[in-house]
């Protein structure tokens, strides 16, 4: 029985181990979750809690969960990054995730160690508004949509590539999934694609089709968990009205196509109002020049059947570096008029100079030229007990020489690690100035950066070297506010956001090879706020010699 107005409690035990599966019609290795995959959907209201016990069945290796979106607003030792919130769960050990899940909004969950997100470990996050609460908009129907990308190779591969000299790039992926479903090497969009494919129903790579009832309006909730790819979302012959952004309602606006980057999340509303038939839904890569087919599935009017192939055929992706399409995408995302408005001012600006560079031969990323290294011991429990010993303890550098060449390789590509922490006063108001740079082949990429413990309001995208006259094109009425925001190539972005949640917060390129190759950097504050965090997340490191030590914590 449920006490009037208490918080609802979902309590869930999960188990991750690797298993054989098949995502794509290749079997192959994924790391699942109760020997499913994805794993479990999460499905709760605003202001209820979660609470996952994560038990640790893998061999040889330690994991963690992200719980992508959700603010850990108090309990930032839940927030499941591996050397920064926490230590790593080892093999049959069992850590517990409890936390609030304090807002309505699309979310997700992935792993947060090594690559192991691209190793197959996310599910969905859902959270309903609280009871009696309504939406701002209405639909009767719901579906929900996790885009992931997929590699044949292994992680190991993967890693192991991206640490050698010279460097082995992942490229790109050989399948696209949707709800962890693909098919490689045949596409649905044949005649024979039951054959080629080999499909005969209930396969593990059997496309997750979407039924619907002629003259409905659905929500369809879409979140990308992928490695490296960005995407374009369609469905052929029916427009999207985007009402939400990671988590936050946005200013409904209508499209053909949806650009949805690694990290973020959507929700758009269909009506379905065509002909009664099949349509094809599709996600194709943009950002980056495609090898890969578009992942593909069936808008199933019923009662027609869902094997009978669509008339249109699937909508065609964009010219995947068609910058300026892209662009005017994601300055049509604004903030619903409910939407908390940015403070005027800031108290600190950090510029942060996104590069590609070398260190001993090998190939690493850099901000203002230190790519990332995660120390031993996690950042949440060294800073709180101030074991200064655990990591640099120096700031690390708010901008980078004003000469730089944006637009060529880096005259010096030599660059150095770190991992010291940019610390900020409780509830100032910090902007943070992405900006994008050429790499070592003259290119430059696209780079969704995404932030832990807060939602950041995305002031403006601009091309070119950012300076301070730049103010000007800040849009401080109605932006939008969100936790992950791209970067273009050779551009900038700048957001805002309030450091007024204690705890030390990951901010990077949600590019799992790139985080990995040291693309990111740590921000924390409030830290003299905190009471005592939980033992499991300390015991490793200095954190867990300080507590055999002396018994104190
Ligand atoms: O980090 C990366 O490395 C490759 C390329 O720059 C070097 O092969 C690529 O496309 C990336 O995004």
């Amino acid at each position: 029985s449920e006490v009037a107005g208490a918080p609802k409690g979902h309590f869930y035990k999960w188990e991750v181990e690797y298993m054989f599966w098949s995502p794509d019609g290749v079997e192959n290795v994924v790391m699942g979750i109760n020997g499913r995959f994805p794993g479990p959907t999460i499905r709760a209201r605003a202001g209820d809690i979660i609470h996952v016990e994560l038990h640790n069945k893998l061999h040889t290796e330690g994991v963690v969960i992200h719980w992508h979106g959700i603010r850990q607003l108090g309990t930032p030792w839940a927030d499941g990054t591996a050397a920064i919130s926490q230590c790593v769960i080892n093999p049959g050990e069992t850590f517990s995730y409890r936390f609030t899940v304090d807002r309505a909004g699309t979310y997700f969950y992935h792993g947060h160690y090594g690559m192991q997100r691209s190793a197959g470990l996310y599910g969905t996050l859902v959270v309903d508004v609280a009871e009696g609460e309504k939406e701002p908009f209405h639909y009767a129907g719901e579906f929900d949509l996790l885009l992931s990308d997929w590699w044949h190779k292994s992680v190991h591969q993967q890693e192991v590539g991206l640490s050698s000299n010279p460097l082995r790039w992942i490229g790109e992926a050989q399948s696209l999934l949707i709800n962890g479903r693909g098919q490689y090497n045949c596409s649905l969009y044949s005649k024979n694609a039951q054959n080629d494919c080999n499909i005969k129903g209930g396969e593990q790579y059997a496309p997750y089709i979407l039924h619907v009832l002629p003259n409905t309006t659905y929500r369809i909730r879409i979140a990308s968990t992928t490695s490296l790819a960005s995407l374009n979302f369609a469905i052929g012959g029916h427009k999207m009205l985007v009402v939400e952004a990671d988590g936050n309602y946005v200013m409904p606006f209508m499209t053909n196509s949806l650009d949805i980057y690694s990290g973020e999340s959507y929700s758009v509303l269909i009506t379905t109002n065509q002909k009664p038939n099949n349509y094809w839904i599709s996600a194709g890569v943009i950002g980056r020049e495609p090898q890969t087919n578009q992942a593909l599935t069936i808008l199933n009017y019923k009662p027609i059947s869902a094997s009978k192939l669509p008339k249109l055929p699937p909508p065609a992706t964009p010219q995947w570096n068609d910058t300026d399409r892209s662009k005017a995408f994601s300055n049509k995302v604004l903030a619903h008029m409910n939407t908390p408005k940015p403070p005027k001012n800031y108290d600190r600006r950090v510029i942060l100079l996104n590069t590609q560079n070398k260190l001993n031969g090998l190939t690493k990323w850099a901000i203002n030229n230190v790519s990332l290294s995660l120390p031993a011991t996690p950042y949440l429990g060294s800073m709180r007990y101030g074991l200064h010993g655990a990591f640099d303890q120096a700031n690390p550098p708010e901008n980078y020489p004003q000469d730089y060449d944006l637009m060529n390789p880096p005259v010096n590509p030599n660059t150095t690690i770190g991992n010291g922490v940019y610390k900020f006063g409780f509830k100032t108001t910090v902007d943070v100035i992405l900006q994008n740079a050429n790499t070592l082949s003259n290119v430059s990429e696209v780079h969704p950066w995404h932030l832990h413990g807060h939602d950041f309001w995305v002031l403006a995208y601009g091309e070119g070297k950012f300076t301070n006259k730049d103010e000007k094109k800040f849009n401080l009425k109605n932006p939008p506010y969100k936790n992950t925001a791209v970067v273009f190539p050779h551009g900038w972005t700048a957001l805002r956001f309030v450091a007024d949640n204690p705890g030390v917060w990951a901010f990077h390129c949600h590019i799992e090879p790139h985080l990995h190759m040291g693309m990111g950097v740590v921000f924390a504050e409030g830290i003299e706020r905190l009471g005592e965090i939980p033992h499991q997340a300390l015991a490793c490191g200095l954190t867990g010699t300080s507590f055999m030590d002396t018994n104190k914590h």
